[in-house]
């Protein structure tokens, strides 16, 4: 079962609800018995009843926010539960997830605020049936057989409707994930967009369109397949009521005499039957959300790492070198890979890494920060070997990438408002100009360079041994530009910061101690700059 509440939980709602029922058909009994049977009216009759009622608002009460708390949880369980298997998920198998796939199961988690509505209501009229049934049969058995026979075709027909809605509700989530995608296209490559009528008739006017029409014949076909539901089951009701008023007492299957209690139950419990009709709606959209969720978390699952493989974290601020051995990657989608390297990159040096487009620069970095798993080599800190679960050596690095990602809030321990350094560092790289000290710049827009300067600042602020930017200054101006390379750079490496930077800044290569060259996945150049001032010198091309 998907739902998987504690049994004790389970338990205590089982009773509650059967309470509550027993409390709701003691008044449909009490009235039948001793107004109608009995006709016996007094006050003293009218006082039980409203005592029973009392009784019956004040467990329905408890019983109902114990549903809302009890399903709230589960809600809350599940989100945490795909948060946590998203945190876990490994760089390369994340990448695998479509975004649009994680915001449709984003709204199913949301579409499960329907669960207590369902599971009260459920539950409490599938009681008052229960309780009602029992009570028509005590009224006149063979009759009751007759309404049962009744029920066991609705119940019949309801499977079949129910089977096309789950296929109609199933498809509409897929086309909901494929809006979600749609809307991402649009908002992310707007400036595409409005360069080019074409990818906007097609992607407006076409996709989004077609896609919206199509969702919205799906929700029809999915009422009306409801809509069939629901009035076959309130005529076929009207339609047994009619035959047990003329035809029972005909056909001598009931006395004349049990016909108004037998029909005022009827009707009481005809309450009961509409609301699981109703809720069948509810009751399939949340399975389908249910089985989505589950299928989701199953397929993260089985691509994130076991938390309790990863070693503790403890900050490691410091090294002495890193050693490459025969450290190699294949991106299993790809022909690409990076061949065996054998490096030893030294606490405080300044490595400019370069080579051509696709020549494997940002791969390479990635492996070397053990965000993807190396396919053969290893990595060696200090003497001692990194294994890919071993957390504590990523803590050396901060990173900016060439897609940089400028966070809403920077989820360190220190707060930018009262940071001095902030403040320094906002002079520093020049931002001081744009952004005003003590500002809250999460809900403002910057351009490419701007964000990739305060990534450096948030960057800078976590105080790791090695920086690693990735073309961080091919989105600067040129003034800019100089001023990272000549004074920037050289003030980080006194500070003994280890930088590595891939650039296509031949100019200021001078500034690094060090030139790696990649071609094809392979390191072909390794070069110290020292006592080569010029590009001649260096020799890199
Ligand atoms: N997730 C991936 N799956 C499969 N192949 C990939 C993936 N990411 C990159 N590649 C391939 O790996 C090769 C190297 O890409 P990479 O981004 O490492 O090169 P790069 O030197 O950083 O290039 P650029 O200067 O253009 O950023 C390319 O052929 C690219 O298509």
């Amino acid at each position: 079962m998907l739902i998987s509440f504690k049994r004790k939980e389970a338990i205590s709602l089982i009773l509650y609800a059967t309470l509550s029922s027993i409390l709701g058909l003691t008044l449909l009994y009490y009235i039948n018995t001793s107004v109608i049977i009995n006709m016996d009216i007094s006050y003293e009759n009218l006082f039980s009843f409203i005592v029973i009622l009392v009784y019956t608002f004040i467990f329905h009460k408890i019983f109902q926010e114990k549903i809302i708390t009890i399903s709230n949880n589960f809600i809350l369980e599940k989100e945490m539960h795909i948060i946590e298997v998203i945190g876990n998920s490994n760089l390369k198998d994340l990448e695998k997830i479509n975004e649009g796939r994680l915001y449709g199961i984003v709204e199913d988690i949301r579409g499960l605020v329907f669960i207590p509505y369902l599971v009260s209501n459920g539950l409490t009229s599938a009681i008052l049936f229960l309780g009602g049934v029992i009570y028509l049969f005590h009224l006149s058995a063979s009759s009751s057989l007759v309404f049962i026979l009744f029920i066991a075709v609705f119940v019949g027909l309801y499977q079949l409707l129910n089977r096309i809605n789950l296929k109609l509700t199933e498809e509409s989530r897929i086309n909901n994930e494929k809006y979600f995608q749609y809307l991402r296209d649009l908002i992310g490559g707007f400036k595409e967009i409005l360069l080019s009528q074409k990818k906007k008739k097609k992607l407006v006017d076409q996709k989004l369109f077609e896609n919206r029409e199509h969702g919205k014949n799906l929700e029809i076909r999915v009422s009306n397949v409801f809509l069939i539901g629901n009035l076959l089951g309130s005529y076929g009701l009207w339609l047994l009521l009619g035959l047990i008023s003329f035809l029972f007492p005909i056909l001598g299957l009931m006395s004349s005499e049990k016909i108004v209690p037998y029909i005022i139950a009827l009707l009481f419990i005809s309450g009961s039957i509409t609301a699981l009709i109703s809720l069948q709606n509810y009751a399939v959209k949340q399975y389908v959300s249910l089985k989505r969720i589950k299928s989701f978390t199953e397929e993260l699952s089985a691509l994130s790492s076991d938390p309790s493989q990863l070693t503790q974290t403890h900050l490691t601020t410091d090294f002495k070198n890193i050693q490459l051995k025969d450290l190699s990657f294949k991106y299993p989608t790809s022909e690409f890979g990076i061949k065996p390297i054998n490096l030893t990159i030294n606490k405080g040096e300044t490595i400019f890494i370069i080579g051509g487009n696709g020549s494997g620069k940002s791969t390479f970095l990635k492996v070397f920060m053990n965000l993807y798993r190396a396919s053969k080599g290893k990595i060696v800190l200090d003497g001692k070997p990194v294994l890919f679960e071993d957390n504590q050596y990523r803590e050396l690095f901060s990173a900016i990438f060439t897609n940089n990602h400028l966070f809403s809030e920077h989820y360190e321990d220190y707060d930018v408002k009262t940071n001095k350094e902030y403040n320094v560092l906002l002079k520093k790289v020049k931002l001081d100009s744009i952004i005003e000290e003590n500002e809250d710049v999460s809900n403002r827009s910057f351009s490419k360079g701007q964000s990739k300067r305060l990534s450096m600042i948030y960057a800078l602020l976590e105080q790791r041994s090695i920086l690693v930017l990735d073309e961080w200054a091919a989105d600067q101006d040129p003034h800019f530009r100089k001023y990272f390379y000549e004074e920037l750079i050289p003030e980080l490496k006194s500070q003994g910061k280890t930088i590595i930077a891939v650039t296509h800044d031949d100019v200021y290569f001078k500034y690094a101690d060090r030139v790696i060259k990649f071609e094809y996945g392979k390191i072909v150049k390794d070069v110290y700059t020292k006592d080569k001032p010029t590009l001649v010198d260096l020799n890199i091309w």
